[in-house]
């Protein structure tokens, strides 16, 4: 496909293409597709293969930006991980929606929810899940050490807060580990046998997966978030109760107000369970990642670490010893550690689009030809290719957040960090994570 095309390309395996170790279950898709970046450093573009799925992986930023932000309209949809009949969890959800009419309106009206008004007004509640962590950790103490697995216990603290945002379920992992929303949501996030095998036979056989039923996640997960989901939407319905979180806002989207409590169209209820499912697990996957690395570059820079103390130090005293919104956005230094943490450890490693029409890439350097990317074709983008880029950031496997100064930032070529996706289908959770995140920090 990419020979007859004159696209430079990477040699498939049979059947299954450049990810077979990835299949296997020995290799990142991330690591691998990075490999692929390095490989062609002058290409504007490379092709491989998906399993049989040709995909072209966009190098330049210049293109980058021009796919998803100026041709937007072209490139408004992520492509189909599974086929849509076969799992509603995964296909109905606000990633998976490929209608940009009704995409476009549901992201409006989830919007309001990731302002700063909103962000402050929920301040008080993420304090207390973050002074929960803190006392967790103190007890540990023996006065000197603290001896935790950190990863295992940042996740019982996401499980905390995206089951309440998300299913308004009140979890309490940190002192309760064997809590079954906290047990139910480990499930749903391991790369299991099912989810591996759902997406290599939703490319090589969509026809043979649709014959098995499979699905990307278990009944039991499936049944237990829809039936959370029932119950928050009925004590809504119940106490006719209207707040500005995500809940309240995807009811008012369907309308789910003008329903019997006891009688909410099971449609409905599973267009709501799907988005408030993605939500929480876009949350929980990037904020255990991200917590657990923050943790270790601290550890492993002392500097950085005492720095930022001394900057948390004072900026306390200025605001009279309380962590408020205003606090933590006052604090330079701290917004250039996540930018960098952001930078070195892109926790969503392909972005990715899908072309509604026909559409052509003009060569422009000597060796390329015209091409056209075909209508339904996927193009993926690899942040970690080049946030790691020498010729973007120098020394990139240097954690350093200085780049990021103001002295400095001007040294970023624009468009060359994107840790949140790039144009108007980038992270609507960018700033929520900035707030999540400087409170655990304290
Ligand atoms: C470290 C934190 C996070 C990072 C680095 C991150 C990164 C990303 C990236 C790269 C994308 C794809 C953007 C694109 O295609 O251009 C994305 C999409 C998305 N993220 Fe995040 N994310 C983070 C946190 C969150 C949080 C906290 C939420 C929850 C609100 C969230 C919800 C989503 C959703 C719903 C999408 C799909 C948007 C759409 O297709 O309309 N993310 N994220």
């Amino acid at each position: 496909y990419w020979k007859d095309r004159g696209v430079d390309y990477v040699n498939p395996l049979y059947y299954f293409g450049s990810f077979y170790e990835n299949i296997l279950r020995c290799n990142s898709r991330g690591d691998i597709l990075h490999d692929i970046y390095n490989k062609f450093p002058n290409k504007r573009y490379v092709g491989f293969y998906n399993c049989f799925q040709p995909i072209l992986l966009i190098r330049d930023i210049e293109l980058i930006k021009r796919i998803t932000v100026k041709d937007h309209e072209t490139f408004h949809s992520h492509s189909e991980f599974i086929p849509p009949e076969l799992d509603s969890l995964w296909s109905r959800n606000i990633v998976a929606l490929q209608d940009r009419k009704l995409w476009n309106n549901l992201r409006s009206s989830l919007t309001p929810i990731f302002t700063t008004y909103n962000l402050k007004s929920s301040f008080t509640i993420l304090q207390q899940f973050s002074n929960n962590f803190v006392n967790y950790l103190v007890n540990k103490s023996d006065g000197k050490n603290i001896i935790v697995e950190m990863k295992e216990i940042t996740q019982r603290f996401s499980s905390d807060i995206t089951a309440y945002y998300y299913f308004g379920a009140k979890c309490d992992a940190i002192n309760n580990p064997d809590n079954q929303v906290h047990r139910m949501m480990g499930k749903a996030m391991m790369l299991s046998f099912l989810n591996t095998y759902t997406n290599v036979m939703g490319k090589l056989c969509p026809k043979i997966l649709k014959w098995t039923g499979a699905r990307a996640y278990s009944q039991e997960v499936r049944n237990f978030f829809f039936d959370i989901m029932k119950q928050s939407i009925k004590i809504r319905l119940e106490n006719k109760s209207s707040t500005s979180d995500v809940i309240s806002a995807l009811m008012r989207f369907y309308k789910a107000e003008e329903y019997h409590i006891n009688d909410v169209d099971s449609n409905i209820l599973e267009d709501i369970t799907a988005h408030a499912f993605v939500l929480l697990f876009s949350e929980y996957e990037s904020v255990t990642s991200i917590l657990s690395l923050i943790w270790y570059e601290l550890t492993l820079n002392p500097d950085i670490q005492r720095k930022l103390y001394e900057e948390i130090v004072d900026t306390l005293e200025k605001f009279g010893g309380s962590v408020s919104y205003d606090a933590i956005m006052s604090m330079g230094y701290l917004d250039n550690f996540f930018d960098e943490i952001l930078r070195l450890h892109q926790p969503n490693s392909i972005i990715d689009r899908r072309a509604m029409r026909d559409y052509i890439i003009e060569a422009e350097n000597p060796g390329e030809k015209d091409i056209i990317i075909e209508k339904g074709a996927t193009i993926w983008i690899l942040q970690k290719g080049i946030q790691m880029d020498p010729d973007y950031f120098s020394n990139p496997e240097t954690f350093d957040p200085d780049r990021f100064s103001n002295e400095n930032k001007h040294n970023i070529k624009n468009g060359a960090n994107m840790p949140f996706g790039s144009g108007p289908r980038s992270c609507p959770g960018n700033r929520e994570f900035y707030t999540n995140y400087c409170i655990s920090i304290f």
